[in-house]
């Protein structure tokens, strides 16, 4: 059985209270969606929006976690408190906290196996800058990324992989089918070598995901769902996506 299709939305350092609105909408227009959707807001937003979705089966995520449960270290947050507000993801590895906080593959691989140990599912990012693309090194750095970040005890049901090209990030331009194609299988392939369920693991891709493009990239081999930003802020953006990745396949 093909895993079910992820729709995850990143809102980044983006939304507030008032925000929830959007969530609201979401529950109204998809009282029984046909893939799992995930918003990953802010952090300090996770609790409040739990209380407002109810049983609604929208799912939480936080951004990022710490390597420990507990402990001395200002600003951090755990995934055993992503899990106790309500939590059932984390994001885990993304371009920009790789960029901005230095995050490396080791640091990536002990947040994902704090998260599993937390119970949470990891998503863990991987994708190539432009310029490892245009020197035609782009499977090269996600294997080498994979093989970094990705920690032993993954399976299908604790992990999920989003390939997001860090030039096609709020950058309005997207790979052609055939690049993602290629970059999923070969992810696919990685991961059939020591992860014994890999067939069944969701593959997400991730980079200016909107709605006029949603089918296109849904159709595409080993696309399992998207990770999406700027374009999940919006219901009715979402939506939309949403309602292409229920209608694929
Ligand atoms: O980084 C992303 C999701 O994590 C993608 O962001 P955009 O959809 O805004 O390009």
């Amino acid at each position: 059985m093909s895993p079910r299709r992820l729709a995850a939305g990143n809102w980044k350092m983006n939304g507030d209270l008032a925000a929830l609105t959007q969530i609201d909408a979401l529950c109204d227009a998809f009282p029984d969606p046909g893939c799992d959707i995930l918003i990953c807001p802010p952090a300090l937003l996770i609790h409040p929006v739990k209380g407002r979705i109810g049983a609604h089966p929208i799912a939480l995520g936080g951004q990022d976690c710490h390597t420990r449960s507990s402990g001395a270290h200002t600003g951090d947050i755990s995934a055993v408190q992503l899990k106790d507000v309500g939590a059932d993801y984390v994001i885990v590895g993304h371009s920009e906290r790789r960029a901005d906080h230095g995050e490396t593959d080791d640091d990536i691989a002990a947040k994902a196996a704090a998260a599993h140990e937390a119970d949470l599912i990891a998503i863990i990012c991987v994708g190539e800058t432009e310029a490892q693309r245009d020197s035609g090194q782009t499977l090269e750095v996600i294997e080498t990324q994979l093989a970094g970040s990705v920690p032993p005890g993954a399976t299908a049901l604790n992990t999920v992989i989003a390939y997001e090209p860090v030039w096609a990030i709020g950058s309005g331009r997207t790979p052609t089918k055939d690049q993602i194609a290629e970059v999923h299988g070969r992810i696919r392939a990685v991961l059939a070598q020591r992860i014994r369920d890999a067939a069944d693991l969701r593959l997400l891709y991730g980079g200016s995901v909107k709605p006029s493009n949603a089918a296109e990239i849904f159709a595409i081999a080993d696309v399992d769902g998207a990770l999406v930003g700027g374009a999940s802020l919006k219901a009715d953006d979402f939506g939309a996506i949403i309602r292409a990745l229920g209608e694929a396949g």
